[in-house]
């Protein structure tokens, strides 16, 4: 018998088959078969309740792959769309009822609502086929109930003799059970296969996007601090601007139907406040001196420029202009700002949802109408903690020591983060260890509302963050790993909230510097913008023409890029360089983009220069 034997794993739900996300059944079950080293789960599937796709599934997998053991979990119950037994029976060449009873007789001791589970076992071909109730519980209890024959059991499926299994079976029972791989035993039981499904980047990003709520709103100052905010309330003026009838030029104000001619210069209206409140009046055959900003006498309707006038007579000592001439004539109204000229009171200057921008305008624009707070969102607050017992920090001043790397990550995404203008805690580095780990997400989550890890997400025996996210945080891991370059083990979990908030949000970002950058533009700065209340989140793309071949990968890919807009006003886009490994730092340079490349088909293998591509515009247009 082969001492690998070749497992497949299908979820039957119509829930989960829509959201694989949400199958905690299957993944627990993979658990259980890899925590076995003669097993490998060879595919994994997540199909609806559906007879005939259950029926082509379980076919194809017995026949085509010829697997030695299907392990389906879920419809086997009461409910109306429930119908693995019904699928699965017409199947079976040969049922196994010893195998049914001894998981009913196992589950019964358990729990009398066993009774209400209708699963079937047989065999097809050569290839043992169970069938699971739908509930991690169950399945563990089903599993184990009769791990310890399976390998016999298939042995003789596969026309052995049983002999070998048979001796290998009296040598005890499995070091290491059949439970899931705890934190603590990752080493000796770590899968060699990702429970975690390869799901489309569209999914996971629709996966992020629909958990992320815009945090609650706040009462701020109108100050630098609003950078970047977001209004959630609509501003309506309750002062004009200007609040009195101003000059706009320095000069002097004339009642327009006056005409040329020499008048006497009656009163002085410098821009300052008037100390009783009220303007000068003016009659007609009357000016009076004015400066820009100055407020217009009562009577006045327009202003003439200093420049279009001619002095006629001073005070002896010089200090007054008692006659002036004007010499041309001037419209009503001229070079007056009226009140409520610019912003009239009652209305709506800003709308709830504009973002205050670093360009001024909407501050300054709530300044002039002397609005002291508004209603804004929260800003959120991500915390960025480094993982790897082989990472150190960067600014530590030491030569480093065989197996050590310097902590790019932390620096780069903190500094990407500055420059979103959002606020962000430094956890530092965590060695690999379950404890430290455990004990710096802990506390980033107690600080901040989104978490961002890097390191340790993949197959590696020191790549513990999942399992510490599921088993000692209590976190729900939606995704583990995403069908894209780079990038492919990105894993997003959410918390709950003790303070009985919106769940907290964990990135788990791969290690690989590229990699954690990339992810981090692709998902959590978008994130960071929702939760901030931005209605426009994901980055802007343009179409733009490859200025060269680019060869595809078999996974969506996100090649760093430079998109620039040539003399002739079209936009071209450059890869940074040939080299888009994801550890390599360098082809990061330069880069204001990501061009969308889609995986490589059998019918398409490159873009061919001239072709166009979708580019995400992650930094201004170089
Ligand atoms: N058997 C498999 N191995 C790997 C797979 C796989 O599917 N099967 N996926 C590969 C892919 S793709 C990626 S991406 C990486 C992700 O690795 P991890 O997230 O587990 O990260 P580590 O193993 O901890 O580190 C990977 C790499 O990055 C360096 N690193 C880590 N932290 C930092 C930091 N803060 N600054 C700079 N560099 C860092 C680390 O030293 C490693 O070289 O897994 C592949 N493996
Ligand atoms: O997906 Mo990994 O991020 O290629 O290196
Ligand atoms: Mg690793």
């Amino acid at each position: 018998m082969s001492s690998n034997l070749r497992v497949g794993v299908l979820t039957i739900s119509d829930t989960a088959s829509q959201d694989p996300a949400a199958d905690t059944s299957g993944p627990s079950l993979c658990r259980l078969v890899e925590a076995e080293p003669r097993y490998t789960v060879e595919v994994i599937a997540c199909i609806p309740d559906d007879h005939k796709v259950i029926q082509k599934t379980v076919t194809a997998w017995c026949d085509e792959l010829d697997l030695h053991l299907v392990l389906t979990t879920g419809g086997t119950g009461f409910g109306v769309r429930d119908c693995t037994p019904e699928a699965v029976l017409p199947l079976l060449d040969r049922q196994t009822p010893g195998i049914s009873h001894l998981i009913f007789a196992k589950s019964i001791q358990i729990t009398p609502f066993a009774a209400l589970s209708r699963a079937v076992s047989g065999i097809r071909g050569q290839t043992l086929v169970l069938t699971f109730p739908g509930s991690p519980k169950a399945v563990k209890e089903n599993f184990e109930a009769v791990a310890k024959m399976l390998p016999h059991a298939i042995d003789l499926a596969r026309g052995g003799t049983g002999k070998k299994t048979h001796e290998k079976m009296q040598g005890g029972p499995r070091p290491s059970g059949a439970t899931p791989a705890a934190v603590e035993e990752k080493m000796s039981r770590r899968l060699r296969k990702s429970p975690y499904p390869l799901i489309p980047m569209d999914q996971a990003l629709s996966s992020v996007m629909d958990r992320v709520v815009p945090l609650p709103s706040i009462q701020k100052p109108v100050d630098g601090s609003l950078i970047g905010a977001v209004l959630d309330e609509d501003v309506v003026a309750v002062e004009a601007v200007p609040g009195y009838r101003a000059s706009i030029l320095d000069g002097y104000a004339v009642i327009d139907t006056d005409g040329p001619g020499q008048y006497p210069v009656t009163a002085v209206s410098i821009a300052t406040a008037s100390s009783d409140g009220s303007a000068a009046t003016l009659l007609p055959g009357q000016i009076a001196r004015i400066t820009t900003g100055g407020a217009l006498p009562d009577g006045a309707t327009a202003v003439v420029m200093v420049e279009d006038t001619l002095l006629v007579k001073s005070s002896e000592d010089g200090t007054r202009e008692e006659t002036v001439e004007i010499l041309a004539k001037v419209r009503k109204g001229e070079a007056i700002r009226e009140i409520g000229s610019d912003i009239q009171v009652g209305q709506t200057v800003l709308k709830s949802g504009q973002v205050i921008s670093a360009v001024g305008g909407e501050i300054g624009v709530l300044a002039s109408i002397g609005v002291q707070k508004v209603l804004v969102r929260q800003h959120p607050v991500v915390g960025f903690l480094s993982t790897g017992n082989e990472v150190v920090n960067h600014d530590n001043g030491e030569a480093l020591k065989m197996g050590q790397i310097r902590d790019s990550n932390r620096p780069t995404l903190i500094a990407a983060t500055k420059a979103a203008g959002f606020d962000y805690l430094d956890l530092g580095i965590a060695p690999d260890r379950p404890e430290d780990l455990e004990a710096a997400i802990k506390d980033g989550l107690a600080k901040c509302d989104i978490v961002v890890t890097t390191g340790g997400v993949s197959m590696g025996e020191m790549d513990l963050l999942k399992p510490i996210l599921e088993q000692k945080l209590g976190a729900t891991i939606h995704f583990g790993r995403i069908m894209m370059k780079p990038g492919k083990p990105t894993t997003f979990a959410t918390v709950p909230n003790p303070d009985g908030g919106q769940p907290k949000l964990i990135f788990a970002l791969p290690g690989n510097p590229v990699s954690a950058t990339v992810t981090f533009h692709l998902f959590v700065l978008p994130a960071l913008r929702k939760l901030a209340g931005y209605e426009k989140y994901m980055w802007p793309s343009v179409q733009a023409t490859v200025a060269h071949d680019v060869w595809l990968d078999e996974r969506p890919e996100y090649q760093r890029a430079v998109v620039s807009v040539t003399p002739e006003g079209s936009i071209k886009v450059q890869s940074t360089d040939k080299n888009q490994m994801s550890s390599r730092m360098v082809n990061m340079l330069g880069a204001n983009s990501l061009m969308v490349l889609p995986g490589r088909t059998a019918e398409r293998d490159s873009i061919s220069t001239g072709q166009k591509i979708e580019c995400l515009l992650i930094s201004n247009l170089g």
